[in-house]
C-alpha cells in the first residue's frame, strides 16, 4: 500500500471517530444532565476555613434590605451588688430590766436561798452559817460575806425581821449597798472636746472569756446612740479572732482595721486609732489577744500596745473582760491584768450561765473598779450597763415570785 493511502485511512479514521465523540456529547448537555456546579462559599453558605472568604463577582447577592438580622435582645437591666443590710441595734438603755428574767433565772437559787433563811422563825447560828455558805457558794468572797452576815445580824437583832418582806428588804438594801451604787460606772466613749481625737477603749482578757463578742456587742451599743465607731483586730494571734470582729462590724456598718496574722499587735492597735483619728471617729475599740500564760509576756505585749497605741494620746478605758462562770479563775486572772494594765473597767460575761451572781462585788472589791458591763447570753444585744439596783433586783427575783 502506498503512503498516501495509508495517511488517507487514518485520517478518515480520525475524522469517523471525532463524529461520534461528538455525537455522543452534545446530546447530553442538551438534555441539561449536567450535575449542579457546587455550593459556593459566601453565596450559598457560611465561608469557613479553607474556603474563599468572599463571593465570586458574578454571584448573586442578596439586597442588604432583604438581610435578616437578629431580632436585638433587650438589653438586661444592670444587677446592683446587694448591700448587706445593715443592723439597727437595740438601744442599751434599760437592757438590764429586759435581761433580768434571764438574770432572776440564774440566780433564782441565791436569792431564794437568802430569802427563805432570813425568813425563819428563829434565825440561830445554824441559820446565820447556812446563810454564810450560801454567799460563799455564790463566789461572794470571804470579807464581803463576813460584812454582809454581820450587817444583817445586827439589823435583825435590832429591827426585827416580822416577815418575809420586811426580810426581802433588809436583803435588798445590803446587797446593795455591797454592790455599791456610788460607783462611777460609765463608759468613756465620748470624743476628746480639746482635739477631736477619739475615745480609745482597750479591751483585754484571757482567751474565751467573750472579748472579742464584747467588742462586737459593745459596738453595736454605741452605734445604736449614733456614733461613729471604728474597731481594731489587735488579736493577731488566732485569724478568726479577726473574722469574728470584722462580721460584727459589718452587720453594723462599722469599720474593723486588721493585720496580718501573726503580725504586731501593737502596730494593728496603732493603726486604728490612727483611722479613727483621720475618719474623725468617736470611739475606737481595739480587741487584743489574751493568749499569754506568764504575767512577764503578757505585760510585755499588753504593756506595748498600750505605750504604742498612746503616741496617739491616752487611752481612755481598759475594760477587762471575766467569765463569771469561772469563779476564783476569773479573781486570779483580775488579779494579773490588773498589776499589768490599769484596768478602769470590768466586764462579766455569761451570767446567764451560773448562778455565782456574787463574783461582781468579789471582783469589784479585788481590783478597786467598777463592774460596767455584764452579758447575759451569746445575742448581739445581751450585753446591758451594768445596773446595781436591776442586779440586785434580778438576784432576789420578784417580790411575789
Ligand atoms: N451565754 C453567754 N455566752 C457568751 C457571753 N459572752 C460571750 N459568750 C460566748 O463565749 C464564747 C467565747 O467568746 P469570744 O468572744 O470568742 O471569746 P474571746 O475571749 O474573744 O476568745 P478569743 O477570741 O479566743 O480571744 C462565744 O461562744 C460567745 O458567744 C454571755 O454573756 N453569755
Amino acid at each position: 500500500m502506498a503512503a498516501v493511502e495509508y495517511i488517507v485511512i487514518v485520517a478518515a479514521v480520525v475524522v469517523v471517530l471525532g463524529i461520534a465523540l461528538a455525537a455522543f456529547l452534545v446530546p447530553r448537555r442538551r438534555r441539561g444532565t449536567v450535575e449542579a456546579p457546587p455550593p459556593r462559599p459566601g453565596v450559598d453558605y457560611q465561608p469557613g476555613v479553607g474556603d474563599d472568604a468572599t463571593a465570586p463577582a458574578e454571584a448573586q447577592r442578596t439586597p442588604i434590605s432583604d438581610v435578616q438580622l437578629p431580632e436585638p435582645e433587650a438589653p438586661e437591666a444592670p444587677v446592683e451588688p446587694e448591700a448587706p443590710a445593715i443592723e439597727r441595734p437595740e438601744p442599751a438603755a434599760g437592757r438590764l430590766v429586759r435581761l433580768r428574767s434571764r438574770l432572776a433565772r440564774s440566780q433564782t437559787s441565791l436569792g431564794k436561798g437568802l430569802l427563805s433563811l432570813l425568813s425563819r422563825e428563829r434565825l440561830d447560828d445554824e441559820t446565820w452559817e447556812e446563810i454564810e455558805d450560801t454567799l460563799l457558794t455564790a463566789d461572794l468572797g470571804v470579807a464581803p460575806t463576813q460584812e454582809l452576815v454581820e450587817r444583817l445580824r445586827t439589823r435583825a437583832r435590832v429591827e426585827g425581821i416580822q416577815s418575809p418582806e420586811a426580810a426581802r428588804t433588809l436583803l435588798r438594801e445590803e446587797l446593795l449597798a455591797l454592790v455599791d451604787p456610788s460607783l462611777d460606772r460609765m463608759l468613756r466613749t465620748d470624743r476628746h472636746v480639746e482635739d477631736g481625737r477619739p475615745a480609745v477603749v482597750l479591751v483585754v482578757g484571757v482567751n474565751g472569756t467573750g472579748k472579742t463578742t464584747t467588742v462586737g456587742k459593745l459596738a453595736r451599743v454605741l452605734v445604736a446612740e449614733d456614733r461613729d465607731v471604728l474597731l481594731g483586730a489587735a488579736d493577731t494571734f488566732r485569724a478568726a479572732a479577726a473574722d469574728q470582729l470584722t462580721t460584727w462590724g459589718d452587720r453594723v456598718g462599722v469599720v474593723t482595721v486588721r493585720g496580718p496574722e501573726g503580725g504586731d499587735p501593737a502596730s494593728v492597735a496603732f493603726d486604728a486609732v490612727k483611722a479613727g483619728i483621720e475618719q474623725e471617729a468617736d470611739t475606737v475599740l481595739v480587741d487584743t489577744a489574751g493568749r499569754l500564760q506568764t504575767k512577764v509576756g503578757l505585760m510585755d505585749e499588753l504593756g506595748k500596745v498600750k505605750r504604742v497605741i498612746e503616741k496617739h494620746g491616752p487611752v481612755d478605758e481598759v475594760l477587762l473582760v471575766l467569765d463569771a462562770t469561772t469563779g476564783q479563775n476569773g479573781l486570779v486572772q483580775a488579779r494579773v491584768f490588773g498589776e499589768v494594765v490599769d484596768v478602769t473597767g470590768i466586764v462579766l460575761t455569761k451570767l446567764d450561765g451560773t448562778a455565782k451572781g456574787g463574783i461582781v462585788v468579789a471582783v469589784q472589791r479585788e481590783l478597786g473598779v467598777p463592774v460596767k458591763l455584764v452579758g447575759l447570753g451569746e445575742g448581739p444585744d445581751d450585753l446591758a450597763p451594768f445596773d446595781p439596783e436591776a442586779f440586785v433586783d434580778g438576784i432576789l427575783g420578784d417580790a411575789d415570785g
